[in-house]
Parts: C-alpha cells; sequence; structure tokens
C-alpha cells in the first residue's frame, strides 16, 4: 500500500502583499524543522503577485517548503489579458497550482469543461493540479453531496491518464464551510474523501485511488485538525483563513501535537 505523505497547503487567496509575503514565508521557515518536513509537505499558494518573492527567498535560503498558484489559464500563451500561463508558473517553479476553487467557480463561473482544461493545462508545463470539488448548503440538505463531488471529479479528470492522474491532489472544501467557522465534522469529510478515493478507484485502478492525496478545506483550524487527519482517506488540508497567521498554519502542519 502507498504511503501518502500529508499534505498542508496554505491558499492565501487575495491577502498579502510581496513584502507580506516574505515575511510570512521567513516565519514558516523559522518555525518548522527538518524534522517537521520529513513528516509533512508545506506549500503556500501565494497571489500571483508575489511569487517571484517567494521563489527568490525558497531557492536563496534552500527552504524546503514547496509554492505554487491559486489558478492558472487553459491557454499555453497569446491574447488573453490579464491571465497567468502554465508555462509562466513553471519558469518561477512553482509546484503546484490549483484548478476549480470553489470561489473560481462562484465567482467566474469556471464550470467542469473549464477546470479540466485548466487540470490539461497544468499537465502540459508539469505543475501539480489541487482539483478542488465540494457541494454548496442546498446540495448537501438535498443529501446530493456525494454524487455532486463525484461528477466534479469526473468532469474534471476527463483527458487524464492513469499516469498522469496518481500524481493529482484533490481537496474536498464543502462551500458552506469555507471561511464560515462551520466545519464539516471529521465523519461527514471522511464520508465524501473515500468516495472520491472509490471513484479514482473505477475511474483508472486501485494503486491510482491509493497513491493520490485527498486533503479537506473548509475553516481547518489547529483546534480541529488532529480530528480530520484520523480519518482514513484524508491526506492533509488546504487552509485559508488560517494559513496567513504563521502561528496556527505551523500547529496545523504538527497535527499530530494538536489531539487530545
Ligand atoms: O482554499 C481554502 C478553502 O477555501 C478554505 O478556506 P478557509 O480555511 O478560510 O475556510
Amino acid at each position: 500500500m502507498t504511503v501518502r505523505k500529508p499534505l498542508f497547503a496554505g491558499n492565501w487567496k487575495m491577502n498579502l502583499n510581496h513584502l507580506e509575503a516574505i515575511s510570512l514565508v521567513q516565519k514558516l521557515a523559522f518555525a518548522l524543522t527538518d524534522k517537521d518536513f520529513d513528516k509533512v509537505e508545506v506549500a503556500v499558494l501565494p497571489p500571483f503577485t508575489d511569487l517571484r518573492s517567494v521563489q527568490t527567498l525558497v531557492d536563496g535560503d534552500k527552504l524546503r517548503i514547496v509554492y505554487g498558484a491559486q489558478d492558472l489559464s487553459q491557454h499555453d500563451a497569446g491574447a488573453y489579458t490579464g491571465e497567468i500561463s502554465g508555462a509562466m508558473l513553471a519558469k518561477l517553479s512553482c509546484t503546484f497550482v490549483l484548478a476549480g476553487h470553489s470561489e473560481r467557480r462562484q465567482y467566474h463561473h469556471e464550470d467542469d469543461d473549464l477546470v479540466n482544461a485548466k487540470v490539461q493545462a497544468a499537465f502540459r508545463h508539469s505543475l501539480t493540479p489541487i482539483l478542488c470539488v465540494g457541494e454548496g448548503l442546498p446540495v448537501r440538505q438535498a443529501g446530493e453531496h456525494v454524487s455532486h463531488c463525484l461528477n466534479q471529479l469526473d468532469g474534471g479528470l476527463r483527458k487524464i491518464s492513469a499516469e498522469q492522474a496518481q500524481s493529482i491532489v484533490v481537496a474536498y472544501e464543502p462551500v458552506w464551510a469555507i471561511g464560515t467557522g462551520e466545519v464539516a465534522t471529521p465523519e461527514d469529510a471522511q464520508e465524501v474523501c473515500g468516495a472520491l478515493r472509490g471513484r479514482l478507484a473505477e475511474l483508472y485502478n486501485p494503486e491510482v485511488a491509493s497513491a493520490v492525496r485527498i486533503l479537506y478545506g473548509g475553516s481547518v483550524k489547529s483546534g480541529n485538525i488532529a480530528g480530520i487527519m484520523a480519518q482514513p482517506d484524508i491526506d492533509g488540508a488546504l487552509v485559508g483563513g488560517a494559513s496567513i497567521d504563521a502561528g496556527e498554519f505551523v500547529k496545523i502542519c504538527r497535527f499530530s501535537d494538536m489531539s487530545g
């Protein structure tokens, strides 16, 4: 059975300018030890304008923190004003890129076809997509949350090969739990994450399903991370608000110290 290294990815959203980004990454680097990085992978996903500063710091000081972007264009180059290509992110040595975050789906009307095009674009440039899925409150209240998330997974992974799929990261983020203080119970989160892993086995094979890291996102804090990480199909967290507080994010990354 594959051992999946837990991943904690801090999605800073539209917060922190490049100077504040340097300060936060320095604080994380100061607090996190080699022992922490042996146990978990720590990623930051700053705004585009911060990436060059973060790259310079990470490269210069040989930090074990990795980084990535919150979005990318489905196109590789051309007349797409305001867009950022996968090639540009790769040139900045990004590891990860989010695809289909619920805020992109909600405020920028990204549908599964566009999200899928972005996942394909990420792979064309050797970036690891973090494919986000999750249901809104009405869908959960109707009891259709599992099928909703499985449909988003199917849509996001169209034309993605088994070899590509095994390196992908999937993030389950119930929209009703994002930034609201409402956290899904660990059992709620496990229900969907377990179903997502099952669908990966159906779409590909059990090896792919067992290799893919599935993250939970939605009001993750140091006080609730231990229960979430105790679930068999949850391999880390996509952290929003708490990721721009260095002390809190470090505690989340040290989740095994947070139980009890
Ligand atoms: O990408 C992160 C998620 O949207 C969760 O955000 P949150 O931790 O602020 O609820």
